[in-house]
């Protein structure tokens, strides 16, 4: 029971975290631009319902704010269509009690920044540097600094909202899965 916060979450993940690796087939959605597009389109979705959850149950602005990934998602939607982002298809809203759910949902968030920068690269190398990429080219070199903040956040909670946090977690891999996974909105 030494493990971080962090280590016990990722544990607890781990086979949600796979099944969604294992069914997102990115290579494949990004292979074209209509491809690429339509997982923005789904993302934009998640980022939707999620955000504003996480917002409520964390209260905490200053930390989750520079953490919105909703800009991104539209900037690239503009960029390669203009679609109209009110009007795109999203997810339920998640139910998160208090600040231990809203960092496990977020745990789900900030992860794929990271799993994102893979595929940014993978996506310039296919489709020129002119493509909208502000989603999966995010944070740069601000990448690391703030994940390993975000770790520190989640190790700092107190051992009473751990239990929360590892559900949440699992219930925000199962819905992202669910979610991109099902046909195209
Ligand atoms: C859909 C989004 C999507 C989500 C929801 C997601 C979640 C997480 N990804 C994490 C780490 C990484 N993930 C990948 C690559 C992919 N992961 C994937 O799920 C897909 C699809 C990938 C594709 C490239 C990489 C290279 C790392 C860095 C490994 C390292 O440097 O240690 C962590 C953190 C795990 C911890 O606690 O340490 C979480 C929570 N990642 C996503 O892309």
């Amino acid at each position: 029971m030494s493990d971080s916060l962090h280590a016990r979450l990722r544990e607890a993940t781990a086979a949600a975290h796979e099944a969604l690796e294992r069914d997102l087939d990115w290579e494949a959605r990004v292979a074209t631009l209509p491809g690429y597009r339509d997982l923005l389109v789904r993302l934009r979705g998640f980022h939707a319902a999620y955000e504003p959850a996480i917002a409520a149950a964390l209260a905490d602005a200053p930390f989750f704010d520079p953490r919105r990934r909703l800009p991104a998602l539209d900037a690239d939607l503009d960029a390669l269509d203009g679609a109209a982002p009110d009007a795109l298809p999203a997810p339920a809203a998640p139910r998160l009690d208090g600040p231990g759910a809203a960092l496990g949902a977020l745990y789900v968030l900030e992860g794929s920044t990271l799993g994102g920068a893979v595929i940014g690269r993978h996506v310039a190398r296919l489709h020129g540097e002119g493509v909208p990429l502000a989603y999966y080219a995010g944070r740069g070199r601000a990448t690391g600094p703030l994940w390993r903040a975000f770790r520190e956040r989640l190790d700092g909670l107190p051992e009473g909202q751990a239990a929360a946090a590892f559900a949440a977690g699992i219930a925000t891999f199962e819905a992202m899965r669910g979610w991109l996974v099902s046909g195209p909105g």
